[in-house]
């Protein structure tokens, strides 16, 4: 149809679906490529060479890095340049409490200058650096600003600046996940998987990850055929997409090298291989244990840190990823808003245990969340993981 006038074009483009969202997403995914080399740089340095600063303790005894300040501080001034800090709230993980104390200084300058040395090199990916190195003022309000509650209203961005800083620690698998929700619902995904092994097998923690890791020479280590790259999907396009993580590649034009992924066409649990979290104090082993074994899944479960976990049901090298937290944990939604949109529309379903999809409009805790998080390549599977949770649950001590 003939395109009379420039009104009708305005009005036809804000409701063709593969526009919406466009620079949203163009500008996550660059944002989420700068925090994957940050983190590697720092996951070096702490592992290889001993000096990616101190691995500090939070109030709940999980550990925090200069890379999850850095990665908040970066991001959070990237979607503040782009949109305009008035319109952008965010929803994250990190405060500057730690950072402020008397006794920080020497941290807080590591984060200042670990911010700036990732976006100096930011300008690869169409990034415009900041004129002058950002103060430390300017860095700290850059963290803080992210101090969105949520809710059922409105839009904002949702960001786990380092998912699984356990993994992250241990030189194993971690993730940057960076989602966006408008009236509670998500609408956007990133992940980042720096260390994503493109030979699939290695994802497996029991392999000794790290010692795969430090026989990967640099140039080894880049592109289709090493490990790291980033995921995408924005609802509704039925499409979920990922790129190789690129070191200081020059030719960065968006959507580089994106490929689309689809989830695994396995059903039978016999042939499927289920993942959870490494740590059994995040998921209890023996249920799922006990789970598997009434569904007849044969395979070791695959155990690795962070929301790698979706990216590797996206990707469609695993089928099942089950998470049953202890009663009384309330999970963030930081933990799960990139990673579920990304496997829904890489064609997978994630509820929780009782079906419900997760509620993302309550607030930073996903609120009503029945016994624990399933999510699977497809729908049959998915039927017969709830069956037996439903079968199991009460002679469970969960
Ligand atoms: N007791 C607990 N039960 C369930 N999840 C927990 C937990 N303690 C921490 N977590 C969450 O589990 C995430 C790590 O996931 P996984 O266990 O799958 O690797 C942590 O993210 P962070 O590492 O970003 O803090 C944290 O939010
Ligand atoms: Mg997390």
């Amino acid at each position: 149809m003939e395109k009379k006038s420039s009104n009708w074009v305005a009005i036809e483009s804000e409701s063709d679906p593969d526009e919406r969202y466009a620079k949203e997403l163009e500008v996550a995914v660059k944002a989420v490529h700068v925090a994957c080399l940050l983190c590697q740089k720092v996951q070096e340095d702490l592992i290889f060479n001993g000096d990616g600063g101190d691995v500090q303790a939070k109030d709940d005894n999980s550990p925090v890095t200069v890379a999850d300040w850095s990665v908040q501080a970066t991001v959070s001034w990237i979607l503040s340049q782009a949109f305009g800090a008035q319109n952008v709230s965010i929803v994250a993980e990190e405060d500057i409490e730690a950072l402020s104390k008397s006794n920080a200084t020497t941290l807080l300058s590591s984060v200042v200058k670990t911010v700036n040395d990732s976006l100096s090199t930011a300008s690869t990916f169409g990034i415009q650096p900041p004129p002058t190195p950002l103060e430390t003022a300017q860095v700290l309000e850059a963290i803080s600003r992210c101090n969105s509650t949520g809710g059922p209203t409105g839009r904002f961005w949702v960001l786990d600046p380092v998912d699984g800083t356990l993994g992250f620690v241990r030189g194993d698998q971690y993730a940057i996940a960076l989602a966006l929700v408008e009236n509670g619902e998500v609408v956007l995904g990133v992940l980042g998987c720096p260390n994503y092994p493109m030979n699939k097998e290695w994802l497996n923690y029991q392999n000794g990850y790290r010692r795969i890791l430090s026989r990967l020479s640099k140039s080894s280590s880049e592109g289709w055929d090493g490990k790291g790259c980033v995921l995408y999907a924005k609802r509704g396009s039925k499409k979920a997409w990922m790129q190789p993580l690129v070191n200081g590649d020059e030719g960065w034009v968006w959507p580089n090298s994106a490929r689309p992924i689809k989830v695994s066409a396995i059903d039978n649990p016999v042939l499927a291989t289920f993942c959870e979290p490494v740590e059994k104090a995040n998921s209890s082993h023996s249920f799922t244990q006990g789970l598997a074994h009434s569904v007849g899944l044969r395979n070791q479960p695959l155990r690795v840190y962070s929301m790698v976990k979706y990216a590797a049901i996206a990707r469609g090298d695993a089928e099942i990823f089950m998470k049953f937290a202890r009663a009384g944990y309330k999970e963030k939604i930081w933990d799960h808003a990139a990673g579920v949109v990304i496997i829904q529309e890489a064609g997978g379903v994630v509820t929780d245990a009782g079906g419900r999809p997760l509620d993302f409009s309550k607030g930073v805790y996903l609120q009503g969340l029945d016994r624990g998080i399933i999510a699977c390549a497809g729908s049959s599977l998915h039927e017969k993981i709830m069956r037996a949770v439903d079968a199991s649950w009460n002679s469970s001590s969960l």
